[in-house]
């Protein structure tokens, strides 16, 4: 079979354009496809699944901007909400009513929000959340877990110490000390190390911080009575439970991880998906733990463009989409579980190892034998593997994460036909790995 061949002449020319003026080239390091050594795809334009690059090849996309394009590529009635928005001023600085409606739909959909506060990025929704739990417990330190991945916040980029319960180190040059010494970071899915934690430090703990699905590790599900754990000694040391569910959020359902599990955090950080597609963060509680923000309470937080009538224009078109018509969900979950299925039958058609892991429309494929389920197991993957699959995966006009520990996104737009053109092109690709 001739080794198809992705013509990149515009991509390699803008690209070296691109890094004269941006670091790496890229507005965001993943974008660089440095964990697949290929030259990285430039977009032209997107529709419905699927996306074409500046060289005219055209992709079944499943990055899905990381997670918010739920329905996938300039979609009908979303930009058509943009653009009657965007004719009567883009921002004003003021209070705008969209803003109202659309923290009524959040509260209405996600269990445990009364209040919500709308931001700009996922980053802005956990650093936000962090200083409330630190300001409504009055206290400094912070759980993490390996793996997960909640924006760029100095308190975020931490990773763990020798031990369990020691206190973290920086994961990034710029972080002081002082600052990874209140954040501690243990395995995904060990309730053991966090109660060793709490044993240790459970009063000087604000709060425990988790993706309800692990999504930054490839998709790693929370194990039996994990999350039920975590919320029971979170209220047994008084700390409060903060849910990040800025890629699960309105993605594994209407109701979000928590919704799915049935588990109520006391603060939840929403994005990516209720922005849909524009720069929206949200975080949001009870009224009780919501009303210490400023102005009316006094724990600060703010932003300039935070609520702006676009993005709020975008994500309340979106969510109303999704609120409006159930089916999109079971559709979803219908169409991810064939896709995952058809990847199990191909790797045992070929006898390559595989393990996929799945939660509704994200999912993730390892090659391994084994299951995952923290970030130790899924460092285990073999990247050679990846690597050679990634590029045949790419030549057949299949366009997912360049690196293994990002996660799969089925759309609302990916038809039966896109799902079985991709378990046709992962036969192909796994048989020349
Ligand atoms: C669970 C979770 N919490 C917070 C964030 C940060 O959100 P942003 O600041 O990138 O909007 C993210 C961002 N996710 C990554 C991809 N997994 C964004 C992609 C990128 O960094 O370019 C997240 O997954």
């Amino acid at each position: 079979k001739s080794k198809l061949k992705r013509n990149d002449t515009n991509a390699k020319a803008a690209y070296e354009r691109a890094i004269r003026v941006i670091p790496g080239g890229v507005n965001s390091p993943v974008r660089a496809f440095s964990s697949v050594d290929m030259t990285p795809i430039i977009v032209a334009s997107g529709q419905g699944s699927r996306v074409l690059d500046v060289d005219g090849n055209s992709y079944i996309d499943y990055i899905g901007s990381w997670g918010p394009l739920i329905l996938g590529h300039a979609h009908q009635e979303m930009v058509e909400a943009i653009w009657k928005a965007a004719i009567r001023g883009t921002s004003f600085g003021l209070s705008t009513e969209i803003e109202t409606k659309m923290a009524e739909l959040i509260c209405e959909a996600v269990p445990s929000v009364e209040m919500v506060r709308m931001v700009n990025s996922g980053t802005e929704a956990t650093m936000s959340a962090l200083r409330l739990a630190r300001g409504y417990t009055n206290r400094a330190k912070i759980i993490k877990f390996q793996g997960g991945y909640h924006g760029h916040a100095d308190a975020m980029l931490i990773k763990s110490g020798s031990g369990v319960a020691t206190l973290g180190l920086p994961d990034s040059p710029g972080v002081p000390k002082s600052v990874a010494e209140n954040t501690i970071t243990v395995p995904y899915n060990s309730l053991d190390s966090v109660r060793m934690v709490f044993e240790q430090l459970g009063e000087q703990i604000a709060a425990v911080i988790v993706e309800p699905v692990a999504g930054n590790m490839g998709v790693v599900p929370p194990l039996p009575g994990f999350l039920q754990g975590l919320r029971d000694i979170t209220i047994q040391y008084g700390s409060l439970l903060i849910f990040d569910e800025v890629m699960t959020g309105f993605r594994v359902g209407y109701n979000g991880a928590q919704g799915l599990y049935g588990i109520k955090p006391d603060l939840t950080c929403l994005g990516k998906v209720i922005g849909g597609g524009l720069p929206v963060g949200a975080y949001g509680g009870s009224r009780e733990i919501m009303e210490q923000i400023a102005p009316v309470g006094p724990i600060y937080q703010a932003g300039t463009l935070s609520g702006n009538p676009l993005a709020m224009a975008a994500g309340y078109a979106a969510l109303s989409i999704l609120g409006n018509d159930p089916t999109i969900y079971t559709e979803l979950e219908r169409k991810s579980a064939r896709l995952a299925e058809g990847f199990l039958q191909n790797a045992k058609q070929t006898g390559v190892p595989l393990k996929v892991n799945r939660v509704g429309s994200m999912l993730c494929s390892y090659f391994m034998e084994h299951d995952v389920v923290d970030y130790e197991t899924a460092q285990l993957s073999n990247m050679a593997l990846f690597k050679k699959y990634y590029a045949a995966m790419i030549e057949r006009g299949i366009l997912t994460a360049p690196t293994p520990y990002e996660v799969m996104f089925v759309s609302n737009a990916h038809s039966d036909e896109d799902i079985e053109t991709t378990i046709e092109a992962h036969y192909e690709a796994l048989k020349q790995c």
